[in-house]
């Protein structure tokens, strides 16, 4: 006997409904026939799609733990219609060492409702191959922290990495070039208009990194992944180079002028761009790739000052009903939501058993009602942060239900 069935089920591309049967955690029938199971849910015609990933989460656990942790972090991504998120290395402390990858990994395992994958900062060649018995799911980069000398180590250290160890050369970046930023901040610094952030960080120095990681990548014989990109420019460059990439929510649906009604709370790096020099939803192709960069604070740090609120907007509980708006409203194709939500991430970081309602692969589902309305109100949210541009928007489209492994960790169908 199955352990589970989830019947009446749409499956994009396909016509009809179906039944999915689940055992152990993994997918074992796809039918339109009657099937039997200990569990039966019953998603009332709405749609299944293969379980949505987050490549790009900041759950600040641990030693952030005021601005989020693994069991807030994961019940947002739950109630965001997310199975499984990959998590970012600039914890305290850093996720750069052995023992603070064991120490996450831990404290993940005990907390988290949803799948993780933990990304490993860069560090010495020998503390990286002690790493590489955890197998972090990729190695990440801040650019914006480095300079050009030590990305050349940086990068050569990753090269070395690959050829000596089971690391499948995979690198996250976050591209904005240190010394274009540090200039364009001292020329701006004692700006209070918070649009001036997004001049202190222009896009050209997204553009000019892009370049710049795109040649050390290949110089080290890596595979890049770029994350968060912003600049139009950038995306085209990425695009012509064959290179994978991430948007978020907030630099596809609003460009610099949202500083003037939401001041800080939109400060974030890279930063929110000039109309003209922005993607945009349109620019959301087969390929494409959905990462949040869920990087909540508290109020109090997001309130200071254009330079000194800390930078990251929390995405995890807006950013599927916002692109499902998108749908109803003609401007994002239905048969890319899986793909971008899902298909692509897994096939990027390798995630084999992932992305796909197939025969075999692991039983986690994301239930999409393409008709549910409502308004995002922050105060019902799961996640710590106590902010979000979004809040108040109106939404047509909504996760429904978040099923992990066969088991059910959100429901609202
Ligand atoms: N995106 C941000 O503005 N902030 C991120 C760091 C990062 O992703 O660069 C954070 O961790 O707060
Ligand atoms: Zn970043
Ligand atoms: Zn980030």
């Amino acid at each position: 006997m199955l352990d589970l069935v989830i019947k009446n089920s749409k499956l994009i591309g396909k016509n009809g409904e179906y039944n999915i049967g689940v055992d152990e955690g993994k997918i074992k029938e796809i039918t339109k026939e009657n099937l039997k199971a200990d569990n039966v849910i019953d998603i009332k015609s709405n749609y299944l799609l293969s379980g949505f990933i987050d490549p790009h989460v900041h759950f600040r656990d641990p030693g952030l733990t005021a601005k989020e942790n693994f069991k807030t972090g994961s019940l947002a991504a739950a109630h965001g219609g997310f199975a499984t998120v990959i998590d970012m290395p600039n914890t305290l402390p850093k996720t750069n060492t052995y023992k603070a990858l064991k120490e996450k990994m831990d404290i993940a395992s005990k907390k988290s409702c949803v799948n993780f994958y933990l990304q490993a900062g860069h560090n010495d060649l020998d503390e990286m191959c002690r790493m590489m018995e955890l197998n972090p799911i990729s190695f990440k980069v801040f650019m914006d922290l480095e300079t050009d000398e030590s990305l050349e180590e940086i990068f050569s250290n990753l090269g070395q990495l690959k050829d000596n160890t089971s690391y499948n050369g995979l690198v996250a970046t976050h591209c904005e070039k240190r010394s274009i930023v540090s200039e364009k901040t001292e020329e701006l610094k004692d700006s209070n208009d918070p649009i001036d952030y997004s001049y202190a960080r222009p896009y050209t120095s997204e553009d000019e990194s892009v370049k710049q990681t795109i040649e050390l990548a290949s110089k080290n014989n890596l595979r890049l992944h770029i994350c968060h990109l912003s600049s139009k420019n950038a995306l085209n460059i990425a695009r012509k180079n064959n290179i994978s990439y991430e948007f978020t929510p907030h630099h596809l649906l609003l460009d610099n002028s949202a500083f003037n009604t939401y001041g800080t709370m939109v400060k974030t790096n890279p930063p929110l761009r000039p109309e003209d020099k922005r993607v945009k939803i349109s620019d959301i192709d087969e390929n494409s790739i959905i990462g949040t960069d869920h990087a909540p604070h508290t109020l109090d740090e997001k309130q200071k000052g254009v330079f000194t609120s800390s930078p990251g907007i929390p995405s995890l509980e807006t950013v599927v009903s916002l692109l499902l708006t998108e749908v109803n409203k003609g401007n994002l194709d239905l048969n890319l939501i899986e793909r971008i939500f899902s298909t692509n991430a897994a096939k990027v970081f390798d995630l084999k058993t992932k992305g796909e309602i197939a025969v075999g692969k692991d039983a986690d589902f994301t239930v999409l009602d393409l008709n549910r309305e409502g308004k995002f109100d922050i105060t019902t949210f799961q996640t710590k942060a106590e902010y979000s541009p979004f809040d108040g928007w109106e939404y047509k489209g909504a996760p429904v239900m978040t099923i992990v492994a066969g088991k059910v960790v959100f429901d609202n169908v």
